[in-house]
């Protein structure tokens, strides 16, 4: 039975003892996208920088794109962070929707209110004590749902991409004719158990994002202080390892919705404000297909980011720690070299692995931000030529041969 989403916090003292909020100046961070110029063009951005000086994932935050407003509960937006610090008596909480984190590059160490669950890669959740996401070469999302505080700690040069909703929550997506079990199983969300910490005469520092703002308050403990907790709203995190890939597996290349790990539903059943989409490790066994991507132009925003390995679409130049963008109705697909390799190769089992790529789709028309555009320094203006080189292949004399048995050998049985 579905039930509102809620989770009942048992802590020290209550949340509402802090000093006034105060306006906290971020440069590279924006949910403005009324002030961003459009532009349709395909982008692609090198990897983005990982810190040159001091930065926690707060002061290391940076937007992409998106487009909507928080005001309105309506939007969508894509940061980077890149941090090296961690967050030392300070938190964020993030008012005006859901971040669904997904590193790159560094363990993230997650302090929330909910508690701390600790997994090195690779290992089995057995005992939940601290909360981390592993390294590069794995792939882990967390989530943080409107309102929940969290600090993040690092022991390393950290580096990933953040996809935020204004609308609703994150969900499991229908699975259809799929079944019951399948993609992201629900088993295997971990979420932290209850822990506190009783610190006080602290200058702790609450930053938290209201209305696309930046602000933050004073107060004299941690926030860390929930002795206990029940409900159905906590933070999650999940292993994209553990997702259970379906895909053709006679001829053509399925729509990538078979590859979403979670969705933010619109009010228009079908249509996602974002779903995260993932590009994992598999099995290619189409026959009679060009297996990578078709070209294409879709009614989405296709943001995508490569965690590790080589996308198939694009083996070089799309490099891990760096994004692309094709936005709606802009025509995209492989690179001349993949086009090229794909067309000739031969089509038996193949297995894709040591890649993970992944795309934030959305419904909404996302715009660049002047950071995106031009603070980061990393967007690729020779992108467009990794399709110049395509030619027409059409022959108006070409017919399919015959490679297989006739579809009447006395081998196959008829109906
Ligand atoms: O454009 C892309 O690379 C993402 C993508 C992948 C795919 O397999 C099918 C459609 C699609 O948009
Ligand atoms: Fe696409």
């Amino acid at each position: 039975m579905w039930c509102l989403p809620f989770s009942w916090l048992y802590r020290i003292r209550p949340s509402v003892v802090h000093d006034p909020f105060k306006a906290l100046t971020q440069s590279t961070f924006t949910n403005d996208f009324r002030a961003c110029p459009p532009n349709p063009n395909q982008l692609r951005w090198q990897p983005f920088d990982l810190p040159k000086n001091p930065a926690d994932f707060v002061e290391g935050l940076a937007t992409v794109c998106g487009a909507g407003d928080p005001k309105a509960r309506s939007g969508v937006a894509v940061h980077v962070y890149a941090c090296n610090q961690s967050m030392k008596n300070k938190c964020f909480y993030n008012a005006d929707g859901d971040f669904l984190i997904v590193p790159q590059t560094g363990d993230l160490h997650i302090l929330t209110e909910f508690g701390q669950l600790h997994v090195q890669p690779r290992e089995i959740l057995v005992v939940q004590v601290h909360m981390s996401v592993p390294l590069a070469g794995n792939g882990m999302l967390v989530t943080f749902q409107q309102g929940m505080r969290f600090s993040v700690q690092v022991s390393a040069p950290s580096r990933g991409y953040i996809l935020e909703v204004f609308n609703t929550h994150f969900q499991l997506p229908d699975l259809g004719p799929i079944g019951a079990n399948g993609l992201a199983n629900p088993r295997d969300f971990l979420s932290p158990v209850a822990w506190f910490e009783d610190v006080d005469s602290v200058d702790y520092l609450v930053v938290s994002k209201f209305q696309g703002s930046l602000f933050s308050s004073r107060q004299d403990h941690s926030p860390f202080d929930v002795v206990a907790w029940h409900g159905n709203y906590y933070p999650y995190k999940y292993d994209l390892a553990k997702f259970m890939v379906v895909n053709a597996v006679s001829f053509d290349h399925a729509d990538p919705s078979i590859f979403t790990v979670l969705t933010c539903p619109s009010n228009t059943p079908g249509v996602a404000v974002a779903d995260f989409v993932i590009f994992p490790p598999q099995w290619s066994v189409q026959e009679h297909t060009f297996r990578p991507p078709w070209y294409h132009r879709n009614c989405m925003s296709e943001f995508m980011g490569l965690l590790y390995g080589r996308y198939q679409a694009k083996e070089e130049g799309f490099a891990p720690g760096g994004a692309s963008l094709h936005s709606m109705m802009t025509p995209h697909g492989p690179d001349q070299e993949a086009f090229e390799k794909a067309s000739c190769v031969e089509l038996r089992p193949t297995k894709l692995e040591g890649t993970m790529a992944f795309m934030f789709e959305s419904s909404f028309s996302m715009a660049v931000t002047q950071w995106g555009q031009n603070g980061c320094s990393k967007l690729d203006g020779s992108y467009y030529r990794c399709w110049q080189g395509l030619r027409k292949n059409f022959d108006p004399n070409w017919k399919p041969q015959q490679t297989e048995e006739p579809l009447t050998s006395p081998e196959i049985i008829q109906s």
